[in-house]
Order: C-alpha cells, then structure tokens, then sequence
C-alpha cells in the first residue's frame, strides 16, 4: 500500500521551542487516524504540516505521494480536504449553507459571479444531505449552531473529492447529542471503503468513531505511542500522555476514558 502521508524527523521550531520534535508517522491508504494529546501537545502544528500549510524546520514530508518542498502545493491542497476552526473563521457568515460547500469546489472561501456546474451543486447537495443538513441549504453560515457548523465544514471538506481528509476537532464545543450524531456521522465516513484516508484531532477517546484504525499519541510536541487503535489505546498509554492517571475501556466499539480518584 502506498504512503498517504510520510513524515520523518519532523521538527517545527519557534522562538526556540520546538513546538514538533523529530516526529516521524506514516499513514497507509485507507487508515482512519486519531491524533490525541492535551492542549499544547502539537496537534494543529501537526495538522498543518501535514495539510502543507506549515514547512518545517527540519525533517521530511512526503503527502500524497509529493515531497514537500519539491512540490507546487496550490496542487497539492485541492488533493486534501481540511475542516478546523480556523478555517470556519475565514467562511462569510453572509454565504448560505449550499454556497459554503459549493465555493469549495473553486477553491474559494467566499463566492464571487463565477457560475456553478450543475454536477457541483448536486455533489454539494449530495454531501450536505450525507450530514444531515438536508433542511438548512438557504441558511446564512453564521446563524448554524456550533454542530450545524461542523458538519457543513465536513461537507465542504469532502467537495474537492480530497485523497485525504483533515479534521480538526470536529466534536468541540458539540452538545452529548451533536457529538453522537458527528460520531455516527464519522463513523459511517470512516467504514465507507471509497472515502478518503482520515485524521482526526480531538481531546477526547469519546469521540473517536467506529472504524477509526490507528491512534497517535502525542505530548509536548513528541510522538508517545502510534500504531492500531486496540493496542495503542491503553490506560498506560493515555495516563502518560494526559500526564495523570487514567483508566481508559472499550464498550462495543466505543471508547471512554476517566481519571482515577485522588487517594
Ligand atoms: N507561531 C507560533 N509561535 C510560537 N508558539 C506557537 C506558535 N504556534 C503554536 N505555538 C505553540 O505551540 C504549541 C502547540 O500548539 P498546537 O496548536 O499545535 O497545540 P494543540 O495540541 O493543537 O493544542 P490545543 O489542544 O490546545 O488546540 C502551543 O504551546 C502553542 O502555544
């Protein structure tokens, strides 16, 4: 299988601080990934190196088969799909939902005369009735809840037909039920066979979906532990990347996870 994404000895510095460190991971065609880690860890800095937004300082990365570096990344970017809140920030809150999705397909965060192909506006349509935004198509961007947010930028992540998808913490600030309802919704993302290879961000093991395969565990800029989900995901594991103790469990092909009680 070929390598989606490659890095090696991956260091990003910043005012001296090394913000990754020497972090080396690959991701095979197909992987669903989860990058967990408590706040600071790298997380988004390694998103956006592998989103060929970030150069590192150091170390080598190969995306989609292209070396970074070697590569014109205003071709490479269409080839990833990436959703963050960083980048809803840049989205007009004036544009309506269909827009938001259908500008990407250009290219675009906001939608200028230029006109749509009618197979666009049907893949758009397609993606957003996927995620459940079947009813809010006419709705202005900036008046969708946090949850309705989220998965409009899902759906516009998946327009350029991206080889890799890139979220970044798709659940934040989601309500119990707007997490269950993503989880489900990424969970079926994560069992299609035709969908892009995934990465997902987040805090927390409740929100990683059925069909995830691999878990990256990263603190202070350092990878702790990469590998398949099942044996990656150990309390041992996640009480050192967390920094206390932890006791993490499987139920079904969910995960929980909670602190110890002081003694
Ligand atoms: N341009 C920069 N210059 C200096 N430090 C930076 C810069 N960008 C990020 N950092 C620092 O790098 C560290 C890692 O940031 P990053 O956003 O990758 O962490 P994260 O794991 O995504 O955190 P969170 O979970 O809080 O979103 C943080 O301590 C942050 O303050």
């Amino acid at each position: 299988m070929s390598d989606v994404l490659e890095l090696v000895d991956v260091s990003v510095v910043r005012e001296g601080r090394a913000l990754l460190d020497k972090v080396s991971w690959s991701i095979a065609e197909g992987e669903r990934w989860v990058i967990l880690g408590p706040n600071g860890a790298g997380k988004t800095t390694l998103l956006n190196v592998a989103s060929s937004y970030l150069f590192p300082t150091s170390g080598t990365v190969q995306i989609l088969g292209e070396k970074l570096g070697g590569v014109d990344v205003f071709e490479l970017r269409p080839r990833i799909g990436m959703a963050s809140s960083a980048l809803a920030d840049k989205l007009s809150r004036r544009q309506t939902v269909l827009s938001t999705v259908l500008t990407a397909a250009y290219g675009m965060t906001a939608g200028w005369q230029e006109s749509y192909e009618a197979v666009d506006e049907q893949r758009a349509r397609a993606f957003l009735d996927r995620l459940g935004m079947n009813d809010l198509l006419d709705r202005r961007f900036g008046t969708l809840s946090e949850g309705e947010r989220k998965r409009t930028q899902i759906a516009r992540a998946l327009m350029t037909d991206p080889e890799l998808l890139l979220l970044d913490e798709p659940a934040a600030g989601l309500d119990l039920g707007g997490r269950e309802d993503l989880v489900r919704r990424l969970g079926r993302l994560a069992r299609d066979p035709y969908a892009p290879s995934m990465v997902m961000v987040t805090h927390h093991v409740e929100e990683i979906a059925p069909g995830f395969t691999h878990v990256l565990l990263i603190r202070g800029g350092r990878v702790l532990a990469a590998g398949p989900v099942e044996d990656t995901l150990t309390s041992a594991q996640l009480s050192r990347c967390f920094g206390l103790p932890l006791v993490v469990e499987r139920q079904g092909d969910r995960w929980t996870a909670r602190g110890l009680p002081l003694t």
